[in-house]
């Protein structure tokens, strides 16, 4: 009676949703139920006399021998979860419950296929990350970096790139472009007659199996590279409309994309939009914030963060800087006698000037009205600071043609060295416009109309 019972019973294991496995202390394939063949690809003949461990996803072999061991020692396995390679390359996820047989001296495991639980925990876990993302990045590529970690943890790339549509130019920039994880550079080019404008003007998702691409003859062919195994591009719609399209590329040897990485994809985009839309925003606002509308120059709040971390670290580096306070003389001749907007493609053109002569490390930025402060950083005595001063007079000296006028200006410039003419800020400035006034009081700067 005992015996048919479990007669009864191993005829139904045939039936279970769940494999069954037994695996020996090597972790050799003994006994393999039916569902092996749905969950593993592999039909219960196949799996049989295999090593389990083969099958594992190499992340997770460790752990996974670890537990092996555990149970083997006696405790029983509830609820352990690890990744296998399917038969058709597919990465399973298994939850597990394990038992040791003394008598048999076998592992006997059930195995539950939770891949899709998994996947739905990681695209909630993603959409989450990826709005995180909008508010923790400094600027846009380290946004995309973070979205592409996110989206790699979700779907495999060779090459994962975010391509921005300039709907005015009708062109594609591409920001992020990471190849096998190097950065490459791609110059700006029209959309017309790329894959991903396809995606731009239908709005739709475009998925490109090995088959895709051999059946696309030469157009297809020679929009993709000849290692290109499999290529999936989804929209990225804002609530503006279209801005971009997010790619990832698989290379031969790899798992082509199926329909369940489109759909995993394209349901993470939209976040994807609203994070960068967001990051643009902040880019813009921050740009208002620190720099003067006009001429596009740091302006007086970015000026003051910056030269407190300068002489933060001059301090401890015992290093010199210099702070030139610039003041353009009569200025207000030319508003008065060509107009503001003359006078405002003036203040445009003299920074302009500012910019180009000075050092990377340098800062130039516009007070206000006529008034700019130059920040030298690199910088050993006061004569250097001299030097720079004559060459800033040398530049400004070239007269300026502005709505057919020609112009001379004069600037005013006051130096203040660093720690000979005070250690702070507010001194080292007073300091410097004091110099810039004693100047302009004993010269008188011209200007020419002509
Ligand atoms: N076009 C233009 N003018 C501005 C702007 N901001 C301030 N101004 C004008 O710039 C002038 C600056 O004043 P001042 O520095 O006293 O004029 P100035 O003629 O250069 O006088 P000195 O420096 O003593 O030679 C004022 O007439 C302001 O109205 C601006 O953004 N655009």
């Amino acid at each position: 009676m005992e015996i048919k019972s479990h007669d009864l019973l191993a005829s139904f294991m045939d039936l279970l949703m769940d494999a069954v496995l037994a695996v020996d202390s090597q972790g050799k394939i003994v006994v393999a139920s039916a569902a092996c063949e749905r969950v593993f690809g592999y039909t219960p003949q196949e799996m049989v006399g295999r090593n389990m461990l083969e099958m594992v996803f190499p992340e997770d072999l460790d752990r996974t021998m670890q537990t092996a061991n555990e149970v083997m020692s006696g405790n029983p396995l509830l609820y352990f979860e690890n990744r296998y390679i399917r038969k058709d390359g597919q990465i399973v996820d298994i939850m597990w419950t394990a038992r040791w047989s003394p008598e048999d001296q076998l592992r006997i495991g059930v195995a539950r296929d939770i891949t899709e639980r998994k996947r739905a925990e990681a695209l909630q876990a993603a959409l989450y990350e990826i709005s995180e993302a909008a508010y923790a990045a400094d600027d846009l590529i380290s946004l995309f970096a973070r979205i592409h970690h996110i989206v790699g943890s979700l779907l495999p790339a060779d090459c994962f790139s975010v391509t921005l549509y300039d709907e005015d130019k009708d062109q594609l920039t591409f920001p992020y472009l990471v190849d096998k994880l190097q950065w490459t550079e791609q110059a700006a080019k029209p959309a017309a007659g790329t894959l991903c404008a396809e995606i731009i003007r239908s709005g739709q998702p475009l998925l490109l199996t090995p088959e895709d691409i051999a059946a696309g003859g030469a157009l297809m062919q020679s929009a993709l590279e000849p290692h290109v195994l499999s290529w999936l591009g989804v929209p990225l719609k804002s609530q503006k409309g279209m801005i971009g399209v997010l790619t990832v590329k698989r290379y031969l040897g790899g798992v082509s994309y199926q329909l369940k990485d489109q759909e995993l994809l394209q349901f993470v985009s939209t976040q994807i939009a609203t994070a960068i839309e967001r990051q643009k925003m902040q880019a813009r606002l921050q740009q208002l914030a620190q720099y003067d509308a006009l001429t596009s120059l740091p302006n007086r709040e970015l000026l003051t963060n910056k030269l407190e971390a300068a002489l933060r670290s001059a301090e401890r580096e015992q290093r010199h800087l210099a702070l030139l306070y610039l003041d353009l003389d009569k200025f207000k001749q030319v508003n008065d006698s060509l107009g503001h907007d003359a006078g405002d493609t003036l203040l445009q053109e003299v920074a302009a000037r500012l910019k180009l002569s000075m050092r990377e490390t340098d800062m130039v930025a516009r007070l206000g009205g006529d008034e700019f402060v130059v920040l030298l950083q690199d910088i050993s005595s006061p004569d250097q600071a001299a030097m720079v001063v004559e060459k800033l007079r040398g530049v400004l000296a070239q007269p300026f043609e502005i709505d057919g006028h020609r112009l001379a200006i004069c600037p005013s410039i006051g130096i203040a060295f660093y720690p000979d003419h005070g250690q702070d800020r507010h001194a080292l400035l007073k300091h410097a416009d004091k110099a810039m006034y004693r100047e302009k009081h004993h010269r008188d700067g011209l200007i020419y109309p002509s």
